[in-house]
């Protein structure tokens, strides 16, 4: 058995009834079992002991949506509009990929996204066999699907499917229960509708949950309308997409209709700020999603289209662009922003009982933030702190499923120099190809 006990530690809990405790956690095995002011009694027998001081612990960030191989591409395309970025800059290069290039291009995000907090992510992608092996051997946890896009021959979309649910199928439930699975239609525009339709099909015999991405810019609904008579939400309602548990990715361009509708079918929503602003795709209504009851959390997208994995950012980005444009400063406010990061991303991905908060009973995904540093002081409002002044720098040491993965801002089971060098190559490589 496994007991780690960690004294006289700063917990930001995102639990409502107790938010800031400061005091002792203890975590056995891959659970948190013990989280108070007071110290434990009887002191847990043969636990590994850590100083909490100076430290900061809060659950680990849920990173909703992205595309961790395209880390490759980071930088290979910027200030352009999602169209030319993806038609033009990103398929064109991703045709290019080979295996290596997944696996470097993936191990590369997740150590970005481990050094900086995330602790879940949710991977969108092909050859996703390799992405769940990366996966396995670095400790994270991951809800991983292979998107298929639909533009091709019958033949190519078939053997698509079937590759996209021998995955699903296979590696749900995999690593401890670090991995999840769920089956994907790329987007509304490039799948047509009788592929969504066996997409859908798929995850109900599978019994696996849905994600796309929807409604990401003004151009891909006047689309929608064009060839199909309505807009992507009802588009997708039609199909039957939200007749199972599902989530979409960015929901920038939404009609009241379309946000009444989505929190009546407990459709979530992945809030992608720093990729819609960088491909000038819109800003999400997210205070009118979050008051029409969806569960709203965050996603980086992928390198490509951010061009960093660091969630903070997209906290912070949260709780400042929303006050900005409806020019009300009481929205988003830090706690709700934290939560977005959080709890609401357990939410999102069905793991609320489990994961996105410090209390007992839940698994011990969390990590711990260096205050001892000048943006912590002083040291009073810490929701406030990490929210508008901290970022995934400040990430010292990270557990998942109660298992250390970072240690000192070390990723403890990955080789970081080796990855690093190997998706450099792989870079070079994709340019000569
Ligand atoms: N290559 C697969 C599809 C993989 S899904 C992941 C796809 O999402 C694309 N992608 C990444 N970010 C975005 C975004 O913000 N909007 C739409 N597509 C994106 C990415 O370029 C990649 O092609 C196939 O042909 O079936
Ligand atoms: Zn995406």
């Amino acid at each position: 058995m496994n007991r780690l006990w960690i004294e006289n530690g700063t917990f930001v809990t995102m639990n409502e009834k107790a938010p800031v405790i400061k005091g002792h956690m203890v975590v056995e095995n891959d659970r948190i079992i013990y989280l108070d002011e007071e110290p434990p009694n009887p002191l847990p027998e043969g636990a590994e002991r850590l100083d909490g001081r100076g430290l900061l612990f809060m659950p680990g960030l849920i990173n909703t949506h992205g595309h961790a191989a395209m880390s490759l591409l980071r930088g290979y395309s910027d200030d352009q509009n999602l169209q030319v970025w993806l038609e033009q800059k990103m398929w064109p290069m991703e045709g290019k990929y080979i295996d290596a290039d997944t696996r470097w291009g993936t191990s590369l995000a997740v150590i970005e996204m481990l050094k900086s907090g995330t602790t879940t992510f949710v991977d969108m992608y092909d050859r996703m066999n390799i992405v769940a092996e990366v996966v396995e051997q670095s400790g994270i946890r991951g809800v991983l699907t292979r998107g298929v896009i639909g533009l091709c021959p019958s033949d190519v979309q078939t053997a698509k499917l079937e590759e996209a649910k021998s995955f699903a199928r296979d590696w749900n439930g995999k690593a401890d229960g670090r991995i999840t699975t769920m089956m994907s239609p790329h987007a509304p525009y490039t799948c047509p509708p009788d592929y969504i339709e066996r997409i859908i099909e798929a995850a109900h015999e599978l019994n696996v949950p849905l994600h796309t991405h929807m409604s990401e810019t003004a151009a891909e609904v006047q689309q929608n309308v064009n060839d199909y008579g309505c807009r992507p939400v009802e588009h997708l309602d039609k199909l039957g997409f939200f007749s199972r548990p599902s989530f979409v990715a960015h929901a920038v361009h939404l009609h009241d209709e379309e946000i009444a509708l989505l929190a009546e079918k407990n459709v979530g929503v992945s809030h992608n700020p720093a990729s819609n602003l960088k491909l000038a795709s819109g800003i999400a209504r997210v205070p009118d999603l979050i008051r029409a009851g969806v569960t709203v959390s965050l996603g980086t997208d992928s390198a490509a289209s951010n061009n960093n994995l660091d969630l903070f950012d997209e906290i912070r980005l949260a709780a400042l662009i929303h006050k900005g444009i409806t020019g009300d400063p009481t929205v988003v406010p830090a706690y709700e922003a934290l939560k977005l990061g959080t709890l609401n991303g357990a939410r999102t991905v069905w793991q609320e009982t489990q994961l996105g908060s410090l209390e007992v009973g839940k698994k011990a995904d969390f990590i711990a933030i260096d205050t001892e540093q000048p943006h912590f002081y002083p040291q009073t409002e810490m929701v406030s702190h990490l929210v508008y002044a901290g970022s995934g720098r400040d990430v010292k040491h990270v557990w998942i499923n109660g298992r250390q993965v970072v240690s000192g801002g070390e990723c403890l089971l990955l080789d970081e120099a080796k990855i690093r060098a190997e998706a450099q190559q792989c870079f070079e490589r994709l340019l000569e190809r």
